[in-house]
């Protein structure tokens, strides 16, 4: 049959060979001819057909590509936008901070209590759009400016302009701030109650004798054998969280109490009987020695008390309202455990931590250089001061969902003190990661995932995965690949005040999962990012001889570092 000859010998199904081919060649009728002819130019036609639905295929996915270009764009864009804001936010709270020193001495107790409120209630998911809208709004009007055909330059003069001019709206803004004070025992912790020697209204009627004021510190460096205070630097207000300062990171920090340390908190690691031995005793020598408050978890709360009822007066707290107001009461954290309790304690501050005393009760101990079998002189010596501190810096985390139609849905940060993982989780297939510094793209990595860490966190798990060793107080950001399927792809520090955006791409075969010092694991779906910066706020842990000797010591101890046996004296030598 002509059809089947003419799909049979039509490779490509064009038809043109086989239509000549298929004229009769032996004079038969013309009229059969213009039959077969017609049949033959029909099978065409409806091949023709086919070949265009192909086409309007082919065009159709290109369609799709375009519309997922488009929108993987918007997402980027949306995620820069907010990686910005949350820059911006940074800087915006360090600003505030540094006036928040200069004013200090001229400030009113109230002023000084509203401004704590408002820093308090950055943590909170609305005060944190609140200061994050009118940065978006910055930054989206400076991208229209620069999409209009403005310089950069030019963008950000006009903004600042338009700043100037805003500031009209001033006593607005001054209206809010006294409206959020007025409500603020809607919102969690009341400034007024900070007044109230550090405890909540409710409390301080509960326990009316007791008085727990909040000790201040200062937190003092001077440089490499300079023995006078000349230069002493006032930083710290602990309240006001402006912990943070220049040139912490060059020189041994030491830290002076200004008032006597009233409050303790101890936190320890579980199910482990010594830990629960040596918790009672600390607390009972606490209380006898040291006339101290203490809190502790309702877990280890519960322990205590089915031992005895001596344990009556440890204080312990409700909810996760209560552990959100701890650090204006506790003066001290003491931590028994490994690195991972001292990991769980500065995970229980979202704002500014108490210095931390890390008693060591775990296998390694990188962080917790203090020897339970010492811990009457080594609190002694602590609560009477000055000690050396780390300042460990620590990274703020933003999942930044493709689904979240406004600011309003975005989630809390995550603070980590080690590092924030993306990796495959179960997924089998390589993560596909794209990551931005500041927006620029840095690479994409395809692997088993990605290690954002602090340099405290270098010898962990970025350790194991290549990252190198960087001493604690050196403020940066590592950035290390996890089993990258490439051979170049080295590990990379940044500088502490870059942001860094991993994005999982549209295309990508799977989710990501990122995880937060090894906990809360959260699935990164695709068009999903994770946007990661330098946290206002350090973690203050004590030193046992300071930070380089401590950091030195945890590396000999814990990784057996570089441990070789001498060579002998004996042997060849050059003459
Ligand atoms: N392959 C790995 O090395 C690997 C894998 C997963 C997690 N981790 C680490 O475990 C940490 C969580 O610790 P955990 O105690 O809750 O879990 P865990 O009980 O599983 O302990 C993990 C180990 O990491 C050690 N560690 C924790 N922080 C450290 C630090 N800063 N420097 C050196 N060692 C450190 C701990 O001492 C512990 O031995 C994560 O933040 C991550 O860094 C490491
Ligand atoms: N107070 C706590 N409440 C709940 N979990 C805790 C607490 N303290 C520690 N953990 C968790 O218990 C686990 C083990 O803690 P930690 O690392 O301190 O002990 P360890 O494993 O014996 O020490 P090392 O890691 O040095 O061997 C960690 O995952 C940590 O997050």
């Amino acid at each position: 049959m002509a059809p089947s000859k003419l799909n049979s010998t039509d490779p490509h199904g064009n038809g043109d060979a086989n239509f000549s081919s298929s004229q009769p060649d032996n004079g038969s009728s013309d009229s059969l001819t213009l039959f077969h002819s017609e049949k033959a130019v029909q099978e065409l036609l409806q091949q023709t057909p086919i070949q265009q639905t192909d086409d309007h295929l082919i065009e159709f996915s290109e369609a799709l590509r375009t519309v997922a270009k488009a929108l993987r764009r918007a997402a980027e864009g949306k995620a820069s936008a907010q990686a910005e804001a949350a820059e911006w936010k940074r800087r915006f709270e360090l600003e505030r901070a540094r006036n928040q020193q200069r004013e200090h001495k001229g400030n009113n107790i109230c002023e000084m209590l509203q401004s704590w409120w408002a820093q308090t209630s950055i943590y909170n998911a609305r005060g944190m759009i609140r200061l994050m809208l009118p940065c978006l709004v910055c930054w989206e009007e400076r991208n229209r400016r620069v999409s209009e055909g403005k310089s950069p330059g030019e963008c950000n003069a006009d903004i600042d302009a338009q700043r100037v001019e805003n500031s009209t709206n001033q006593p607005m803004q001054r209206n809010e701030t006294n409206e959020q004070s007025e409500n603020c025992s809607t919102n969690g912790l009341c400034s007024h109650e900070i007044l109230h020697d550090g405890e909540t209204d409710s409390q301080a009627k509960e326990v009316p004798n007791r008085i727990m004021r909040k000790a201040s510190f200062k937190l003092s460096w001077r440089c490499k054998g300079d023995i006078s205070d000349q230069h002493k630097h006032d930083i710290v207000s602990f309240e006001r969280g402006n912990i943070t300062a220049a040139g912490r990171s060059s020189k041994q920090i030491s830290l002076k109490w200004e008032s006597d340390p009233q409050t303790l908190l101890i936190m320890s690691k579980p199910n482990s009987t010594s830990v629960r031995i040596l918790c009672a005793e600390m607390v009972r020598w606490l209380k006898e020695h040291k006339k101290l408050n203490i809190y502790v978890e309702p877990r280890v709360m519960g322990e205590l008390l089915s031992e005895s009822s001596y344990f009556n007066f440890v204080h312990t707290w409700k909810d996760e309202k209560e552990v959100l107001s701890l650090h204006t009461k506790v003066d001290l954290v003491v931590t028994l455990g490994g690195d991972g309790t001292v990991l769980w304690a500065a995970s229980m501050f979202k704002g500014p931590v108490p210095p931390i005393v890390p008693f060591s009760l775990g296998s390694l101990g990188f962080m917790t250089p203090f020897y339970s079998e010492h811990y009457r002189d080594c609190l002694d010596s602590v609560l009477r001061g000055p000690i050396s501190i780390t300042l460990r810096h620590r990274l703020q985390c933003y999942v930044i969902r493709d689904a979240a139609k406004n600011e309003y849905e975005m989630e809390e940060p995550i603070l980590v003190l080690n590092e924030v993982t993306i990796d495959r989780g179960i997924s089998s297939f390589l993560t596909n990661l794209e990551c931005y510094c500041d927006n620029s793209f840095v690479t994409c990595v395809q692997g088993d995932g990605l290690i954002l860490s602090t340099t405290s966190g270098s010898t962990a798990y970025s350790l194991a995965a290549g990252g190198s060793m960087v001493h604690p107080q050196v403020p940066g950001i590592l950035f290390t690949p996890i089993c990258p399927h490439s051979l170049s792809f080295r590990p990379l520090i940044l500088p502490e005040h870059v942001t860094i955006r991993v994005q999982v791409p549209f295309n990508s075969r799977s989710p990501a999962w990122a995880s937060f010092d090894g906990k809360d694991r959260k699935q990164l779906a695709a068009g999903d990012a994770l946007v990661c910066s330098m946290a206002p706020w350090p973690v203050p842990t004590a030193c046992q001889i300071d930070s380089t000797n401590d950091f030195l010591r945890s590396i000999h101890d814990g990784l057996h570092w570089n441990l070789r046996k001498t060579q002998s004296f004996d042997g060849p030598r050059d003459l």
